[in-house]
């Protein structure tokens, strides 16, 4: 390959940290500004003109489909296959190291991977072992305290408990259960990591071998690696190798999950002769977008600081758009995306980022609706994720106990003393009897076919069952909804766990319940309780296949997922206080600057078009909360913004400012009724307009009356009237 071309397509900076003569190297750079491209291009001048053997390079960033673009992309610059490399994530080259040397690992040689699932269910079944109650002992707690100390190196011998009972009782989860997995040979994600670290603290030789080996280390997204990691690289470095690390101190977003940016620190000083190069040219955005979020940024106190700016031009001021709830931000953004699409945009180069994935919900649905194709990426679509499932699974037991597949996702979750064993010989009675294991369960209790404990726990389920259908049969949705998520214990289980991932599970399990309050019954499905009708429409949506990855699709994802990333097109959902920055984080100090960090990492994915929304009010748990705009937007300066109204009517302006004529025709602007508007029907009394859809003759408005609470109306035929 021509050497020039490695070299052409990058700036000054840029190429002195790719051409520099082997040395350790800091590259510290704010966003878009090149660092991932250096970390490439530096790859292939050190194997074309260095001479370094594939085999002599290790590669280290942040996600595996990080890590494929990467290798795709030091293949095209090369023009050779590079199979065999050594370019992954953490995990994914411990393991590919402990596969190598199982045997100095002391692991078997087909030794599984546990993910957090299994984790977590494997740990239930030890703290139930040890005669521990759940209650007090939560395996999700558990699962943190034990991964929490192998990120920082810790066994359970080198862990204090300074008499604490409850340390004391967890230490002692995390012996047995290291224990089990050994036996069975089993690995946990953090226990690849300590492993891995582990075989080279007590195998000199093997150390030694990758110290010669691996003449360059190149680690991308250096920021947000935790103490173990950092470990593990500090080992690999000798006199033979060279260590190259990128990163942006401003992206740090996962301190919540252990990882330390006082590790560029860290690195400055064990590698005191490491060059650091500043790169300060944005390639990325817009000059708007890319002055907003240096703003932004600037708020926070604790920054190494960078400057960047950027040749491109100006481009269009970042649209705000008030919602007027959370429908109505949806309907907006849906409306943005097919303006995109329409002007000739490709879907794919649109993203749509929120902060919690609960959030998703609405949007997908919005989607849907226009039938749109869209993808979630790094997550699960609102009705697939496991703590819904939960929870449709007692309504759906309420709806129709005979629902196998219900009936054994609910029976022991949250546990309640149902083993394996128990529900093994519950699915052979239905099977030999040719029933469902709803009845099979019942003609087991009755003829005492089960032992004691098993015969006692399985009755509870079954009065919790029967009980939840007489209670809830008259509610509205919503009601049996909250009352099944709260009597089945589920809402309980999971709030007794700790950390953003089971914080992440109360807010979709809130969700839900807002979800049965939205939801209208189908005129097709008017023969149905609104209880089938909802579970049907449940299904089908998580039943629809996600776009596939060749089909062009509407990137979704938490602005915790797109960090690395660009799109054309992005918008940024839920901008308000209490939702981002996050209610958690007004408590804890050090978390509200790793929002901002995470407003920054979000804004600036933008290249051309970037849009925030946030609803003025927005139901969680079937209530409405009214919010008001993050502190995040007050932080961009006015010019850099233009707010976009549109959720009016031409024919009767409302006389606040902040409703100003319409700036697109919606079909809503000829109904002659504006969102937030009061209105009287005489039949339902007075209520305000909530939502609306179709146009012409087939424009349906929602409204919620005061007395009567929220009905769609076919707008021809209700006598509706402006109060
Ligand atoms: N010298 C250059 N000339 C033209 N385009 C460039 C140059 N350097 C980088 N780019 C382009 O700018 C964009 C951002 O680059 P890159 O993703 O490497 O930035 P980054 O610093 O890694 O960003 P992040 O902090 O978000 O990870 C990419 O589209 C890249 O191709
Ligand atoms: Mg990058």
């Amino acid at each position: 390959m021509d050497v020039s071309e490695l070299l052409d397509s990058l700036n000054d900076k840029q190429r002195d940290a790719v051409a520099a003569p082997p040395s350790d190297m800091l590259v510290l750079a704010g966003a878009g500004s090149g660092k991932t491209r250096v970390l490439v291009h530096r790859l292939a001048w050190l194997m074309d003109v260095q001479g370094i053997s594939p085999f002599g390079v290790l590669a280290v960033t942040f996600t595996n489909k990080a890590a494929r673009e990467m290798r795709s992309r030091v293949e095209a610059l090369m023009g050779m296959s590079l199979q065999g490399m050594w370019i992954g994530t953490f995990h994914g080259l411990a393991h590919r190291l402990l596969r190598t040397h199982y045997q100095e690992a002391r692991l078997p040689e087909n030794f599984q991977i546990l993910d957090a699932d299994d984790q977590q269910r494997l740990l239930k079944r030890i703290i139930k072992g040890m005669n521990l109650d759940e209650k007090h002992y939560p395996p999700k707690q558990a699962m943190w305290f034990i991964n929490g100390h192998k990120d920082e190196g810790l066994r359970p011998q080198h862990i204090e408990t300074q008499g604490d009972v409850m340390r004391t009782q967890m230490r002692e989860i995390y012996k047995v259960y290291q224990e089990t997995c050994d036996r069975s040979g089993l690995v946990d994600f953090a226990e690849l990591l300590l492993r891995a670290h582990e075989l080279w603290l007590n195998h000199p030789q093997i150390l030694a071998h990758y110290q010669k080996r691996f003449r360059a280390v190149l680690v991308d997204e250096f920021q947000d690696t935790n103490n173990i990691q950092y470990a593990w690289l500090r080992m690999l470095t000798s006199e033979h190798n060279n260590m190259m690390i990128v990163g942006d101190d401003d992206q740090s977003i996962y301190g919540w999950r252990g990882a330390n940016v006082d590790n560029i620190q860290h690195f400055l000083r064990d590698f005191p002769d490491a060059k650091t190069i500043r790169l300060e040219q944005n390639y990325r955005s817009t000059a708007t977008i890319l002055k907003a979020a240096n703003r932004v940024i600037e708020n926070n106190s604790s920054r190494l600081g960078k400057d960047l700016w950027t040749e491109g031009n100006e481009g269009e001021p970042i649209s705000l758009y008030a919602g007027f709830n959370e429908l109505d931000e949806a309907r907006f953004i849906v409306g943005q995306i097919k303006q995109w699409r329409d002007q000739g945009g490709a879907l794919s180069d649109t993203a749509i980022l929120y902060r919690s994935n609960a959030q998703s919900r609405v949007l997908e649905e919005a989607l849907l609706q226009e039938a749109i194709p869209y993808r979630i990426y790094g997550g699960l679509r609102f009705f697939e994720r496991q703590e819904v499932k939960d929870a449709l699974g007692y309504l759906r037991m309420i709806n129709q106990p005979l629902d196998d597949a219900a009936f054994e996702r609910v029976i022991n979750t949250p546990a309640r003393g149902i083993g394996e064993r128990t529900v093994a010989q519950i699915r052979d009675m239905a099977r030999s009897s040719e029933s469902s294991m709803w009845q099979a369960a019942l003609t087991m209790l009755q003829e005492k076919r089960l032992s004691g404990r098993a015969s006692k726990a399985v009755q509870g389920f079954v009065e919790l069952v029967l009980k939840l259908q007489e209670t809830t049969g008259e509610l509205p949705l919503e009601e049996q909804a909250d009352t099944a998520i709260k009597q089945s214990g589920l809402m309980a289980m999971y709030q007794a766990e700790k950390g953003e991932k089971a914080q992440a599970r109360v807010d979709n399990l809130e969700e839900l319940v807002t979800a049965c309050k939205q939801f209208e019954v189908p005129d097709d499905a008017e023969d149905m309780t609104p209880l089938a009708a909802f579970l049907t429409h449940a299904s089908l949506e998580a039943g629809e296949t996600q776009a596939d990855q060749h089909q062009d699709a509407v990137q979704m994802m938490t602005m915790h997922s797109a960090k690395g990333l660009e799109f054309p097109m992005v918008t940024i959902a839920g901008v308000e206080e209490g939702l981002f920055p996050s209610q958690q984080s007004h408590e804890e100090p050090g978390r509200l600057e790793e929002e901002r960090r995470l407003c920054y990492v979000g804004m600036t994915r933008a290249m051309e078009k970037l849009i925030l929304t946030y609803a003025e009010s927005r139901r969680i748990y079937g209530q409405d909360k009214y919010h008001t705009p993050s502190r995040f937007i007050r932080e961009i300066p006015a010019e850099c913004i233009q707010e976009i109204r549109l959720r009016n009517t031409v024919s009767k302006p409302v006389s606040t400012s902040r409703f100003q004529p319409a700036t697109s025709h919606s079909a809503f602007d000829s109904t002659g009724f504006s969102l937030g508007q009061r209105v009287t029907h005489p039949k339902f009394g007075e209520g305000t307009v909530l939502n609306y859809e179709g146009s012409g003759e087939h424009a349906r408005v929602q409204v919620n009356f005061d007395e009567v609470g929220s009905k769609w109306l076919v707008l021809n035929f209700a006598k509706l009237a402006a109060v």
